[in-house]
């Protein structure tokens, strides 16, 4: 059978199905067209200007590497003039992120981007996973959405940055509008799905230019530009809402490759109904600092319905192989209040600092603080815990840190 011919230019043979509309493409015909449509989202939102320092916010996974090449090579042919560097967090979830880091540390070399990693040790005096060790695996995302966030925040503020860039495609925001749609929480649907999200009380700014990009193309974009990327999945549970969430968006993608893009579009029609008080989308917002859509993890665990990502990869990868053989608010319809998942009507946050770290927070005490609390409370259990059977110095020297470290918290 004749090699069919590319849609787009007609003349090289299309290698590549596209999971969004199902043309078929030549690799060099796809890459094109899927760094274009990043440059239209970009130019469309008005993401940057010129001379602008972005940090990327780096995990090593897929989404995160696809962004900072596709920026890289976006910066360099339209001349955006920014000033671009990577920031990654270090959660200290050993056997997971200490792996993914050192991608990172390579997409630096291959990037010529500085890097810049913070970790929650140094942060919050807390690991990943010592905070699983103390609260168990269930709930233990929560800790680490709330802590990344702020996190995010705190790495730019050090690095004088006040945009960071993260990786959310076009699936992460249907799940999130499917999430909040299902909880019916219009104020936070409206957060996710807003392409920027900043605050009056903030001088970070954060934005999601893979928005409207398909999880799948993103794959298959590092699969034919060859990019070095880790793809080991978080070893802590997802929260089991956010897993359902996206096998409902998975199915659905299968039976209507468009529902992904959809439901965006939906969730956008449904957050012009929300006032910017009270959505916090916009420059006029409260609370997005903290909203749990902002800083990723939606966490790659889970994300899709029996492992159809990594299933994916490993037929790429197989392919290849095979080839190289071969206030109140009313709304103005109706007057009704918008409501919050509670069915309570929502007031318009007013903007406060927390009194412990002076992190933005529409409460006295922020979340990230709130959480920590709790977790030095039961500290000086945990440090015994953790230290049975350890002998040496090292070990021992660590515990009286730990139990001052926990008095001190405690008085
Ligand atoms: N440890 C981290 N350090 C810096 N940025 C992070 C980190 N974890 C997540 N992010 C940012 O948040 C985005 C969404 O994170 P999430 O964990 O949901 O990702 P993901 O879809 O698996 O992304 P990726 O493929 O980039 O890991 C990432 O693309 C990245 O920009």
């Amino acid at each position: 059978m004749a090699p069919t011919p590319c849609f787009n230019c007609k003349e090289a043979r299309a290698v590549i199905i596209r999971p969004k509309n199902r043309h078929k493409l030549c690799r060099a015909c796809f890459i094109n067209i899927f760094e274009t449509e990043v440059h239209e989202t970009i130019t469309g939102a008005n993401l940057f200007f010129r001379g602008e320092r972005v940090a990327i916010g780096a995990s090593g996974g897929k989404d995160s590497t696809v962004l900072a090449a596709v920026l890289k090579t976006l910066n360099e042919r339209y001349d955006y003039g920014l000033d671009l560097c990577l920031l990654s967090i270090d959660e200290g979830i050993r056997g997971y992120r200490d792996d993914s880091l050192e991608t990172v540390k390579r997409n630096a070399v291959q990037y010529e981007m500085p890097l810049k990693i913070l970790g929650y040790s140094e942060l919050y005096g807390w690991t990943m996973d010592q905070v699983v060790q103390q609260v168990g695996k269930k709930g233990n995302c929560t800790y680490c959405g709330v802590f990344r966030r702020q996190a995010l925040d705190r790495g730019a503020g050090r690095l004088g940055i006040q945009h960071v860039v993260t990786g959310h495609n076009a699936d992460d925001v249907a799940e999130t509008v499917m999430m909040n749609l299902l909880r019916g929480d219009l104020p936070r649907l409206s957060r996710g799905t807003s392409i920027v999200t900043a605050s009056d009380a903030s001088d970070i700014k954060r934005s999601k230019p893979l928005k409207y990009a398909y999880e799948k193309e993103i794959v298959l974009y590092a699969h034919h530009r060859q990019l070095d990327y880790f793809t080991t999945e978080c070893i802590y549970s997802p929260e089991a809402f956010r897993g359902s969430a996206r096998t409902l968006i998975k199915d659905l993608e299968k039976i209507r490759p468009s529902s992904i893009l959809d439901i965006v579009k939906s969730g956008e029609d449904m957050a012009a109904l929300v006032p910017t008080g009270v959505s916090g989308s916009g420059k006029q917002m409260a609370g997005a600092a903290e909203d749990e859509s902002a800083g990723g993890c939606g966490s790659g665990n889970g994300r899709t319905s029996g492992g159809e990502m990594a299933a994916m990869e490993k037929q790429l990868t197989e392919n290849d192989a095979a080839e190289s053989r071969e206030t109140e608010i009313k709304i103005s319809n109706g007057g009704r209040a918008i409501r919050g998942p509670t069915g309570k009507a929502v007031k318009a946050q007013t903007l406060k600092h927390c009194e412990r770290c002076n992190y933005i927070s529409s409460q006295r005490i922020c979340k990230a603080c709130t959480l920590l609390d709790g977790l030095n409370r039961n500290r000086p259990k945990t440090a015994i815990e953790v230290s049975v059977g350890m002998e040496d110095e090292e070990a021992s020297s660590t515990l009286m840190r730990q139990m001052e470290r926990a008095q001190l918290s405690a008085t």
